[in-house]
């Protein structure tokens, strides 16, 4: 679904990936860690055609990412990162139904079946008491929630989250990624999402990739790059690594 060849990304003059490589299966979620200032932003916004790369490809369903029109692909993909809702007087459901927008013509008005889809969308991410209420009255979790809602009612083949539970207690921490497993689940979506909770990408992810001064240190399962040594060199503090108790997955318990 996505191959990532020998990237290398410059932002304003300044290198910050270096040599990326990587392949994303269809319908699995793939997990990008690492510290700040990683990459981590730089490398989803390559993927999602905002930045083109200096050298190396980035090939979505066999094709250069760039080669995509900006419809083509917002049909595709949906980004979901921290600014992504505006912060303006527009209701819940209207922002949800803009979500429909990049699959109506453009001399189209939304049908009874957007509408509808909408409604629908807003009964699965417990939002249909938001209907109404504006953008800018929601708190940081109802507008990660809208904001997902939003990017499902795009229909998208690719989903991709920068740090999708900032601003969310762990309840809804875990509800948010739930929700998204459960639309893969019934889609068969690819979703590629940057993570700075190690324990959260763990038990999410079937791949992780590990980043480290815009370089690849390591790709694999959980068990693979969630390992005691490699943690220590990369994010500088000494960690304890456990099972968890009831996935088996590999936990993170921090120690001072
Ligand atoms: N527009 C820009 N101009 C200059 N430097 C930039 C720009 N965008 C990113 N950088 C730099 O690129 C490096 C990587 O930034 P990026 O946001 O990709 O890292 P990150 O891993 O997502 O970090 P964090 O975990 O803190 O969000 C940082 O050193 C950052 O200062």
């Amino acid at each position: 679904m996505l191959q990532v060849e020998s990237v290398f990304q410059n932002v304003n003059g300044k290198p910050i990936l270096d040599q990326v490589s990587f392949h994303v299966k269809k319908g699995s979620c793939f997990g990008i860690i690492g510290p700040n200032g990683s990459g981590k932003t730089t490398l989803l916004k390559s993927i999602s055609g905002y930045y083109r790369p200096v050298s190396g490809t980035i090939r979505f369903q066999g094709k250069e990412v760039h080669e995509f029109s900006r419809k083509k692909l917002a049909q595709k993909m949906a980004v979901l990162s921290q600014e992504s809702l505006p912060n303006y007087p527009i209701t819940v459901f209207d922002t949800v139904l803009m979500g429909r927008y990049p699959h109506l013509k453009w001399y189209q008005r939304e049908g009874k079946k957007d509408l509808e889809k909408v409604d629908e969308i807003l009964e699965l991410t417990s939002l249909t008491h938001l209907r109404e209420q504006t953008l800018d009255t929601l708190s940081g979790g109802e507008r990660q929630r809208v904001a997902i809602a939003k990017a499902m009612a795009q229909e998208p083949e690719l989903l991709l989250l920068d740090e999708p539970t900032t601003y969310l207690d762990i309840g809804h921490q875990i509800s948010l990624l739930k929700l998204v497993k459960t639309w893969q689940n019934e889609s068969g979506l690819t979703v590629i999402m940057v993570l700075h909770d190690l324990n959260l990408a763990s038990q999410f992810c079937d791949q992780l990739l590990l980043l480290h001064q815009g370089k690849v240190v390591k790709i694999g399962s959980s068990k693979e790059v969630i390992k005691k040594d490699m943690l220590e060199k990369v994010y500088e503090t000494i960690p304890e690594i456990i099972p968890h108790p009831k996935t088996d997955v590999p936990q993170v318990i921090l120690g001072i």
